[in-house]
């Protein structure tokens, strides 16, 4: 029985793929993998393809894919009609709430604007402290917007902290931990239950080694 497996491209592509690699999966040819979208293993009957992360939710949503390697903020920011079932370990970093220094948005009284990729995770962490903000969505590059007088502060993604630094900008708080998660589709698990457990259970191997 085929399983379909949606691998998160960019930032999580490699390491995914990689630990892939090292339970004896046939993902080789995604590396030289040109303008070719979908491939199939065929010792193992299984088809990957590279989508972006929100897009990796829709297709293990829709059935398309059983089995989906993503990102725990997309998923914290999108909708949740499947099961989460294994953290990778792998992709680490945290959401923060940062902005430039002494000028922390819970300080202000009034209206607080936050520039963020996650309005859903920025609302929800504002609305937990009793404060209610306006969100402008950033596509990428969110720390120029505080920068640039756009917004108060952001809720992004941090990792080595880098970017905030050379940016001039502080963290005020962090709001969780993240890292790359394994979803499957809900009825994949019962229809495909002993093919997807499998992959689950090498998975969970290279998981713990990280
Ligand atoms: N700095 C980082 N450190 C570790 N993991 C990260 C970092 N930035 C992103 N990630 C993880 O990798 C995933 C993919 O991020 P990536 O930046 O490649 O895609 P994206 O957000 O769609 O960006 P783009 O629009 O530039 O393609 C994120 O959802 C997150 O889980
Ligand atoms: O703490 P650091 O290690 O510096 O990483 C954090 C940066 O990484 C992510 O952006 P990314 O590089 O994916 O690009 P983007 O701004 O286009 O989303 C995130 O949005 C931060 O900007």
């Amino acid at each position: 029985m085929t399983i379909a497996i949606a691998l998160t491209k960019g930032r999580l592509e490699k390491a995914s793929i990689a630990m892939l690699k090292k339970e004896g999966y046939g993902v080789e040819a995604l590396k030289e993998k040109g303008r070719t979208l979908v491939f199939e293993d065929t010792q193992k009957d299984i088809r990957y393809f590279l989508v972006k992360p929100n897009d990796c939710i829709t297709y293990v949503q829709h059935g398309v894919a059983d089995i989906g390697i993503v990102g725990k903020d997309t998923l914290m920011e999108g909708s949740d009609d499947y099961y989460e079932l294994l953290d990778l370990n792998i992709g680490k970093c945290r959401f923060i709430l940062g902005g430039l220094k002494g000028h922390n948005p819970f300080d202000k009284l009034g209206h607080i604007t936050i520039g963020t990729k996650y309005p859903n995770v920025a609302k929800a962490y504002f609305m937990e402290k009793g404060r209610e903000i306006e969100c402008i969505k950033i596509d990428g590059s969110v720390e120029l917007a505080p920068l640039l007088g756009l917004c108060d502060g952001i809720v992004d993604i941090m990792e080595t902290g880098d970017t905030l630094r050379e940016n001039g900008l502080v963290v005020f708080d962090t709001l969780c931990e993240l890292s790359a998660r394994v979803i499957v589709n809900k009825a994949s698990l019962k229809l495909k239950q002993t093919a997807v457990c499998a992959v689950l259970e090498d998975l969970q191997r290279g998981s713990e080694a990280c």
